[in-house]
């Protein structure tokens, strides 16, 4: 089958209910997915485009180029392995050598070393939500590093960013040769382009794309903002339950994943631009066509969204405070039984009833370092400074805990069972490796110089003459 006739069958063909269209239009905002995590999935745009009984043919239907992409060695074991078949008009190496960016981001790194400008710190360390550029600005240039660990050379660690945007992807797409990015967005919609297929996701929703996909964001709504951590040494996993049994946390059935969409616009000669990030430095490779070009995939390697909402927390229903590792959506395992390079766990809204407890976060100490983040809404742990859109890091062993007036209030209430708002939602990227902080994080204007402030005022309580109170047992 020509190429020439593909536009003309899509018309005909419409499998997915979706058509290869290179114009932004309504159909972004209906979008149809696939539910499951790491689901082996199947999907095509034209009838018959996915090849039947092999994956590479000596003629594939339609013309079509067959390109696989490994998100894990070939060789690991079956329950880990993902691996996709794409089939598109023109395979991903039709470009031109790949060019140092110019001007390139500065403020997106990989190199934590002790030799890079990142450096640590074990000071409490909170931000201000940052302004949205006034000048154009796509998610890309919009990029930057305020910490992390590791290093993807050597394929282990992770780094945290935060973007503020508020221009379109145009003629250009981006993939991440260091690691998977999982995107939240705080600010203003995301609609991505993938080579997999379209995800739109809103606040209040999550996206991941993997190692090596290719993708381009599209801000309908225009000023956006968000958070994005990226791992160097694996894939998000969803957390074994254990004893919660089979059921509860995120359900795989929550996760969706794009249908095939393809584009077919010519860009001219060196038209278009694969913008690639690898060993922490960004490339650029001109090309005439879109790489948005898959006619049908499958596999279980490509990018998903989640929403949020659809989180069924688990937690104490008598007494104490559960550790936050309950709420944890997806990890990131390390080699070590329990230990996580990255977990990303949600504070969401549930019903506070422990008795005879102090219900918000204990204070502590922790071996792991937490990076937070607030999508809406009051966190329960800080009356105020914590504002959507900011973020706090708490590194190792760093002291910290609920500020002054959340402590005085919580120790006067009378502990009725009582909710913790829908309309709040915080998240944590909590990981076992110390991240050292970039300069332009330490010296941010959003950095607050008066966080300590928040727990100076805790007075001592302390009175040997007070006898304990009888807990009811
Ligand atoms: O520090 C934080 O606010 C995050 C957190 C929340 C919680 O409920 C228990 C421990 C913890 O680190
Ligand atoms: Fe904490």
């Amino acid at each position: 089958m020509a190429i020439e006739n593909i536009n003309s069958l899509m018309e005909e063909l419409k499998v997915n209910g979706d058509v290869g269209n290179a114009k932004r239009d309504a159909s972004f905002e209906e979008l149809d997915y696939q539910r499951g995590f790491c689901n082996h999935f199947s999907t095509e745009v034209l009838k018959g485009a996915l090849p039947v009984g092999q994956n590479s043919p000596l003629k594939c239907p339609y013309g079509l180029y067959a390109e696989q992409i490994s998100g894990t060695a070939f060789t690991v074991p079956r329950n880990h392995n993902q691996r996709s078949w794409l089939y598109r008009v023109k395979p991903s190496v039709t470009h031109e050598p790949f060019h140092p960016r110019e001007p390139t981001n500065e403020r997106l790194v990989s190199d934590f070393s002790s030799t890079s400008a990142a450096s640590v710190t074990p000071t409490q360390l909170r931000w201000k939500p940052p302004h949205v550029p006034e000048a154009e600005t796509n998610f890309i240039d919009g990029l930057y590093t305020i910490c992390g660990s590791g290093s993807p050379f050597l394929r282990h660690g992770y780094s945290v960013h935060m973007y503020t945007a508020n221009t379109s992807m145009e003629g250009c797409a981006f993939a991440n040769a260091d690691g998977d990015l999982l995107i939240v967005p705080q600010l203003g919609r995301l609609w991505i382009k993938t080579e997999m297929g379209r995800i739109q996701v809103k606040p209040g929703e999550i996206v991941v794309v993997q190692l090596g996909i290719r993708f381009a964001v599209e801000l309908p709504d225009g000023p956006s903002r968000g958070y994005v951590v990226e791992v160097f040494s694996g894939h998000f996993q969803l957390p074994d339950l254990g004893l919660i049994g089979a059921n509860g946390l995120a359900d795989p059935r929550d996760f969706l994943t794009p249908k095939a969409w393809f584009e077919e616009k010519n860009w001219g000669i060196g038209g278009f631009t694969v913008i690639h990030k690898f060993g922490g430095a960004l490339f650029d490779a001109k090309q005439d066509f879109s790489p948005f070009n898959v006619v049908a995939w499958h596999g279980n390697y490509a990018p998903y969204k989640y929403n949020l909402k659809n989180f069924c927390p688990y937690n104490t229903v008598l007494f104490d405070h559960s550790d936050p590792c309950i709420n944890t959506v997806l990890t990131v395992p390390s080699e070590r039984p329990g230990v996580a390079v990255v977990d990303f766990v949600v504070f969401p809204p549930r019903w506070s009833v422990a008795e005879h407890t102090f219900r918000p976060p204990y204070f502590h100490r922790n071996c792991m370092s937490e990076f937070m983040g607030l999508i809406y809404g009051v966190y329960e742990g800080k009356a105020d400074g914590f504002l959507p859109g900011g973020a706090s890091l708490h590194n190792c062993m760093s002291p910290h805990g609920v500020d002054t007036v959340t402590y005085e209030r919580t120790i006067c209430e009378d502990p009725k069972p009582s909710k913790i708002p829908d309309h709040a939602l915080a998240f944590m990227f909590e990981s076992s490796l110390i991240p050292r902080v970039t300069p332009w994080a330490l010296s941010s204007p959003q950095l607050d110089p008066d966080y300590y402030k928040c727990w100076i005022g805790l007075r001592s309580h302390f009175d040997r003459a007070k006898k304990p109170e009888a807990v009811e047992s």
